[in-house]
């Protein structure tokens, strides 16, 4: 995955790129085709050296020309081959056309029969590339469905069928690879939405288009990479102490969800903050201390109690745990009016969308259902066109905006980034918790809310998965405190 680059382009913008490089660039449709077809046909050998049938389902637009190619050299190479076609090859127009015409040229195809893929061991799609425009149906989902139930070994070229460029969405059906080989840029639809279930590993060709032709077209969005992290992970100085690094106000923990607050707080400390403080309902205060008593623990029975602990403090996170009751709500409209930067999360969020202030230096960290309420839509909604939902929600409020879910996605004035890490093993309670108090611990070491929302959310990935290591079920919010705190001073 390291090697993939970290720009993300919009599909509209991937078929730009394309047409720079065979128009200004001069490299012949053809030839990328054929490049495409090979870079594919390599990552199929290198993934299943040992498979001998390959069977090959084309579609009717430029993706099937690849898979034509792939089918060509598979020939060449000695494998048996089996074309399986939605479209007639000879209606194939262009360079796809061509790359049909030359692999007719040695062997036939077959229309797509369920019956067809055989006695496959590895079944290549190329159905739809970047061209999907409208949900699949008929003889197109039932391929789909087909190729799915056979559960085999399947390398999608350029991008799972079915699975939209743009927002990771599945229109209708999608096609489930085991790889994806895709070309020229990356699109950003690649690894949110539904798309991580669809993929498999992504793997890049540029196809030798010169790098100069990227210039000029501006990313939609940014994989993060730890380039972007540590460099605002430096080591400290020997002098350094405590006072340097903030002090963390950790809000929340209403009535039975003291946890909440101890794991946001916790995570404020594992990150570097000088100080972390937490207000919560008095039953909670023993059990925090208890385990982890670095931690300060004050009762708050009312926004009054807040008063000398927001004077103190550098950062406030407000939400873990924090409920809906009156408390909370008076504890809430105290600290958004907090004059230094805040972490909104969970309840926090909640209130949120029912008064709406707005304010610039906060960092918002809905999950899907959060932002369907603050946006007046559905979890579904959101889910089927993430990128938007996250510039809405960040348009609408302002500051940072993280949408946490597969691919999160990181909304800040000026960019959008997302994080590719991360596993299932993060759905489970406290994550979010945990996420907010990385975040707030990072605010407090100086970092700006974008600096902070980007690391934060990749450092919480990244010791996600090392604490996951071979499974993710099971895992827990606490497992990711020891590598979040070996991912905070990198070497
Ligand atoms: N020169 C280029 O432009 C290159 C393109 N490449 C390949 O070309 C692909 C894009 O090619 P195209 O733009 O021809 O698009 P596709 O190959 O994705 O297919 C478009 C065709 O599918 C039809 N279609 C769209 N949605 C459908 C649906 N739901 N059910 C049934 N049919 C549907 C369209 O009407 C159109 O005929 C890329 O994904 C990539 O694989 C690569 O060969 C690299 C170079
Ligand atoms: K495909």
């Amino acid at each position: 995955m390291n090697d993939l680059p970290r720009e993300l382009y919009r599909t509209e913008q991937s078929r730009e790129l394309d047409r720079l490089a065979i128009e200004v660039y001069g490299i012949p449709a053809y030839t990328l085709m054929e490049r495409a077809g090979r870079v594919a046909y390599r990552v199929l050998r290198r993934c299943w050296p040992q498979a001998r049938r390959i069977c090959i389902v084309c579609g009717g637009g430029n993706n099937a020309g690849d898979g034509y190619v792939v089918a060509r050299f598979a020939l060449r190479d000695g494998l048996t081959v089996r074309v399986l076609t939605l479209v007639d090859p000879e209606r194939l127009q262009g360079a796809a056309g061509t790359a049909a015409k030359a692999y007719l040229e040695l062997a036939r195809t077959e229309p797509f029969t369920a019956e067809a893929l055989g006695e496959a061991e590895v079944i290549v799609d190329a159905l739809l590339g970047t061209g999907l425009d409208r949900p699949v149906e008929g003889r197109f989902a039932q391929a789909i469905a087909a190729i799915n139930a056979r559960h085999l070994p399947v390398l999608a070229v350029d991008i799972p069928s079915g699975i939209h460029g743009d927002t990771g969405q599945i229109l209708g059906l999608a096609i489930g690879a085991s790889v994806t080989p895709t070309f020229i840029a990356l699109k950003q639809g690649l690894f949110t939405g539904a798309a991580p279930d669809c993929t498999g590993e992504v793997i890049f060709g540029d196809l030798e288009v010169p790098p100069a032709v990227l210039i000029g077209i501006e990313p939609a969005a940014r994989r993060i990479t730890a380039a972007d992290v540590n460099p605002h992970l430096a080591p400290r100085q020997r002098t350094a102490h405590k006072g340097r690094f903030g002090h963390v106000l950790v809000v929340g923990g209403d009535r039975g969800m003291g946890g909440a607050v101890r794991l946001a707080a916790e995570a404020a400390c594992r990150l570097g903050a000088g100080l972390v403080s937490a207000a919560t309902r008095a039953e909670h205060i023993a059990p925090i201390l208890a385990a982890r008593p670095e931690i300060m623990c004050r009762a708050v029975a009312g926004p009054e109690d807040l008063e000398p602990l927001l004077a103190r403090a550098t950062v406030v996170v407000l939400g873990p745990g924090l409920g809906s009751s009156t408390w909370s709500q008076a504890l809430f409209e105290r600290c958004v009016a907090f004059d230094g930067p805040l972490v909104i999360d969970a309840d926090g969020l909640n209130r949120l969308a029912q008064a709406p202030p707005r304010r610039g230096a906060w960092v918002l960290t809905p999950h899907p259902g959060e932002a369907g309420r603050l946006l007046g839509c559905s979890a579904a909604e959101v889910q089927a066109d993430r990128f938007a939902a996250v510039a809405a929600l960040q348009s609408r409020w302002g500051g940072v905006v993280v949408l946490k879910g597969a691919g999160s996605l990181i909304r800040s004035p000026a960019l959008t980034w997302l994080c590719d890490r991360g596993n299932p093993g993060m759905a489970s309670g406290g994550m979010g918790d945990v996420l907010s108090g990385v975040v707030g611990g990072l605010l407090a070491q100086g970092l700006n809310c974008e600096a902070a929302a980007v690391s934060g959310v990749w450092l919480h990935a990244r010791a996600a998965d090392q604490a996951a290591g071979d499974g993710a079920r099971g895992l827990l919010a606490t497992d990711l405190f020891e590598p979040l705190r070996r991912l905070a001073n990198p070497k």
